[in-house]
């Protein structure tokens, strides 16, 4: 469904992502998972063309998306839920959630029945529309984001660490939720700082380390690698090998 070859990419002049491979299959969940810094974010900035790769290429679902504008991406299906601040505080749960529609300009009855529909999804669309976002606890305010970007119908969804800031009471809803889109006919690609909680989620997982894949396999594998805990607290190389090719020393 999407696949990044050879992507070069960065800020001013630096480069962050160095080479960076990635597919990620149809109608499921990937997770990337890396130490803080290693361009997991930059990742999806560049998918979403909110950052012009310097070289290599992104597909999605057979189209060259590499370097096109947002617009054109989110025409494709591609809608990122970005990592915070994503809810006008006080505009209502229905408001923000509409809001997600203008984009596509469908028909009125169109958008509407689509709200009905993500309301079985996300209980806070049902339970509490006309109540300000800025009133909602974070994980309610994550659900109103993940049903706003599924007002686009998107063949994918980006989320960016959607456990950002969240109690741990809360992850039991992110995970609902994602299993939600999910189920909703998202595939998902998501960048998640809580390793243990991405991986129980995902069903494929990638590594980054400095840039580039460390790592790659089912999510299961990874959990199991050996070299996880290295790649996270440094003792192992930036190139230490596919699960294919395990690091032997
Ligand atoms: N807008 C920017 N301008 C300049 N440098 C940036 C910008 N955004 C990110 N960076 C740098 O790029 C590197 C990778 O950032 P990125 O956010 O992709 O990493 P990450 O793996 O998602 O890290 P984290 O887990 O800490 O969020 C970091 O060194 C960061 O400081």
């Amino acid at each position: 469904m999407i696949t990044i070859e050879g992507l070069w990419a960065g800020y001013g002049g630096i480069d962050i992502l160095r080479g960076m491979d990635l597919h990620v299959e149809e109608a499921g969940i990937t997770c990337i998972v890396g130490p803080n810094g290693a361009g997991k974010s930059t990742v999806l900035k560049a998918m979403s063309g909110i950052l012009k790769p310097r070289r290599g290429r992104i597909t999605v679902g057979g189209v060259d998306i590499t370097g096109r504008p947002p617009e054109a991406i989110l025409r494709e299906g591609v809608v990122q839920v970005p990592q915070r601040h994503g809810l006008f505080s006080r505009l209502t749960v229905r408001q923000n959630v509409l809001m997600g529609a203008y984009v596509i300009r469908r028909r009125r009855k169109h958008i509407e029945a689509r709200y009905d529909e993500l309301a079985t999804l996300f209980p806070p669309l049902a339970e509490r529309p006309d109540v300000a976002a800025g009133a909602l606890s974070g994980g309610q305010r994550r659900m109103v984001e993940f049903a706003r970007a599924m007002m686009l119908e998107p063949r994918v969804v980006l989320l960016d660490e959607p456990t950002l800031g969240l109690d741990p009471r809360s992850l039991a809803v992110i995970r609902e939720s994602t299993l939600a889109m999910n189920r909703g006919g998202a595939t998902v690609l998501m960048v998640e700082q809580n390793v243990r909680f991405g991986l129980s989620l995902a069903h494929e997982a990638t590594v980054m380390s400095a840039g580039t894949v460390a790592l790659a396999g089912t999510a299961e594998e990874i959990g199991s690698h050996p070299a996880l805990m290295d790649l996270f607290f440094g003792a192992a190389t930036t190139s230490s090998g596919t699960l294919s090719r395990p690091r032997t020393d």
